[in-house]
């Protein structure tokens, strides 16, 4: 039969080729997720689940899918993870067997998923699974871990980047005392340290691609914190962080100087980042420093040049700083917000300060968004402060995410300070709207100017109220650019966690008009010697916004570009949204005790 090339036959065609399409698609996918679904993970998590009634540790990226267990989908192959689990009970000590081809041992797994299996330490690395074998039996069967070579006298004999071992590493590894948080695992000292609570080791396959190489590079172990208080009675598994290791292994001092979250994840991409952000802020003579530092680093530690990945980089550049009396510390000055009310400017006033550290980057968001890397994270973000500077960062979102005020209760050190700028509700409202409008075309833009033409202030002004008001003409006041502007709501929740002398409220309107008198208060809030002056500063037009004289770049940075303009709103629409916020407004000013904004009536 011969068909005619019609338009009609072939969307005919085209059609049966995408049903022909999804149904292979389906079928396939399906079969991978069967496969994943029933790799060891999922195994290793219901051995967990007989011991801790299925509270598999977030941390260790195990996360529960439609009613079992399996490892988040993070960039890893499930044979790159291995882990440890030490069942309660440490009773039995025959070992399990590998079955030695990389495929995992069945009755090893089975064996330990009943409750028989507890009292055994399971043990899984790569896709062997052992059961009841001493864990540093299998670390020096295994011969290297890498994560453990900590700084000296934390170091565990590292042998090679997997794959290609060399033989007489492995040698040596196999004769040589292996260290584990500093201590001869050979030779326990104590009973916590014999009885690891849970080991996760990711160890790298044989990956071909450098970006598989970049992930694969990865190894955590983790123990339970409460070995650290002592208190094995008070086991919570789900407390076990990779970052516990190295806490445990270093006194307070070397923990600043070496613990390191990009240290054990260095496939997190913000880590490259961040080194190489550091680095150009440098002279060309400082950063030859760090790099002969980096060698000599990489020379003690008896490392390869393919070694130093840029987890060793930190801590060869930690190490530097700390010649240098300069580390990494957790913020003692927050700008919290709010969105577009001068944030950017204000901190870039502020870090002229000399006893003032900028985080690096405008904006870090760790207690909206990253919360869950960790502490070590948030810590890794900030710049390396010298001893008699306040570590600064801002993140206007934390001042609107109901979490944060808790969170930084309960992880920052007592003596943290929070500064709130804030601006007329209603133009802050606005601003905020315009960014993310911009945000939303920014890539339409760039592919057609044409496309923000025909934008005009009254055509934004709509847009906004058509997102401000509800059909029956109220304010809609969970919508964002308005909810944000509610303040005294937001002040009130950061205020059940803190005292009122926490915060500091800067005016972007007094930034404007009177840049030198905001500064010295937060001066004067912060106990920084006076280093802002009057003559310092003055209004540029241009930019409309306030600037600092005999600078080589005098303004500071704008957050967004401003390829819209500003909506306009018509009269009776303005005094709607006045009139939502004016007693907002007023019971902030009465929470604050200051009444020197002059938009709080409007
Ligand atoms: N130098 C200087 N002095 C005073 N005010 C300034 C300055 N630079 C920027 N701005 C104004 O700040 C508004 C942006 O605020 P943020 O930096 O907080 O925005 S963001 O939340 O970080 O996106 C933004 O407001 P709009 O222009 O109304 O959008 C800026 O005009």
């Amino acid at each position: 039969m011969v068909l005619r090339l019609t338009r009609r036959n072939l969307l005919m065609l085209l059609l049966a080729l995408s049903v022909i399409g999804l149904v292979v698609y389906s079928k396939i996918g399906a079969r991978v997720n069967i496969i994943r679904g029933t790799t060891f993970t999922s195994r290793l998590a219901k051995i967990g689940q007989s011991v801790n009634n299925g509270n598999i540790k977030q941390n260790n990226k195990i996360s529960e899918r439609k009613g079992s267990y399996t490892r988040e989908r993070d960039g890893f192959d499930d044979a790159d993870v291995a882990g440890v689990i030490r069942l309660p009970h440490d009773s039995a000590q025959d070992p399990g067997e590998s079955d030695g081809n990389g495929g995992v041992d069945e009755s090893a797994v089975q064996d330990s998923g009943s409750d028989d299996g507890k009292g055994k330490t399971v043990i899984v690395i790569g896709n062997k699974v052992r059961v009841g074998k001493k864990l540093e039996d299998v670390i020096a069967e295994e011969g290297f871990i890498e994560g453990l070579n900590l700084p000296q006298e934390n170091r565990i004999k590292e042998l090679g980047e997997g794959g290609g071992r060399e033989e007489e590493e492995k040698k040596e590894g196999n004769s040589e005392t292996v260290f584990l948080d500093g201590e001869e695992i050979s030779k326990p000292q104590n009973d916590s340290q014999k009885n690891p609570q849970v080991v996760v080791i990711k160890e790298r396959t044989g990956m071909k691609t450098d970006k598989e190489k970049h992930k694969s590079r990865i190894i955590k172990i983790s123990w339970n914190r409460d070995r650290e208080n002592g208190s094995p009675e008070k086991k919570d598994q789900k407390n076990v962080t990779s970052s516990s290791v190295v806490s445990l292994s270093a006194s307070t001092d070397d923990r600043k100087a070496y613990t390191h979250y990009f240290f054990e994840n260095p496939q997190d991409l913000k880590g490259r980042k961040l080194y190489t952000r550091c680095l150009s802020k440098m002279s060309p003579e400082e950063r030859n420093r760090v790099h002969e530092w980096e060698e000599k680093y990489r020379q003690r530690e008896s490392l390869t040049k393919g070694h130093m990945n840029i987890g060793r980089k930190w801590i060869a550049l930690s190490e530097y700083m700390k010649g240098l009396r300069r580390e990494q510390r957790l913020p003692q000055v927050i700008n919290i917000g709010a969105k577009k009310s001068g944030t950017t400017a204000f901190g870039w006033f502020i870090a002229m300060h000399p006893q003032i550290s900028h985080s690096f980057g405008n904006e870090v968001h760790f207690f909206d968004k990253t919360y869950e890397k960790g502490l070590e994270y948030y810590r890794s973000r900030m710049n390396f402060a010298k001893p008699n500077q306040l570590v600064f960062e801002k993140t206007p979102r934390y001042l609107v995410t109901d979490s944060a005020p808790g969170h930084a209760k309960k992880d920052l050190p007592s003596n943290v300070k929070f500064i709130i700028c804030i601006r007329d509700p209603l133009k802050r409202a606005l601003s905020d709207f315009r960014h993310d409008s911009t945000l939303g075309i920014r890539r339409a833009y760039k592919l057609n100017p044409a496309i923000v033409k025909n934008r005009t202030a009254i055509s934004e002004g709509k847009r906004f109220c058509s997102r401000a008001f509800d059909k029956d003409g109220n304010v809609n006041a969970s919508f964002d650019s308005v909810r944000t502007s509610s303040y005294v709501k937001h002040f009130k929740n950061w205020l059940s966690h803190f005292p009122r002398d926490k915060f500091l409220i800067v005016d972007h309107q007094r930034l404007v008009d009177d840049a030198y008198h905001e500064l010295h208060r937060v001066e004067q809030f912060l106990e920084l010697e006076p280093y802002f002056n009057p003559s310092m500063f003055y209004f540029d037009k241009r930019r409309r916004g306030t600037c600092v004289k005999g600078r080589p770049m005098p303004c500071p940075p704008r957050s967004s570009p401003g390829i819209l303009p500003a909506g306009q709103l018509d009269p009776e629409q303005e005094r709607k949204l006045r009139d939502y916020f004016r007693p907002l407004n007023q019971e902030f000013v009465k929470l604050v005790g200051a009444n020197n904004f002059t938009w709080v009536d409007l």
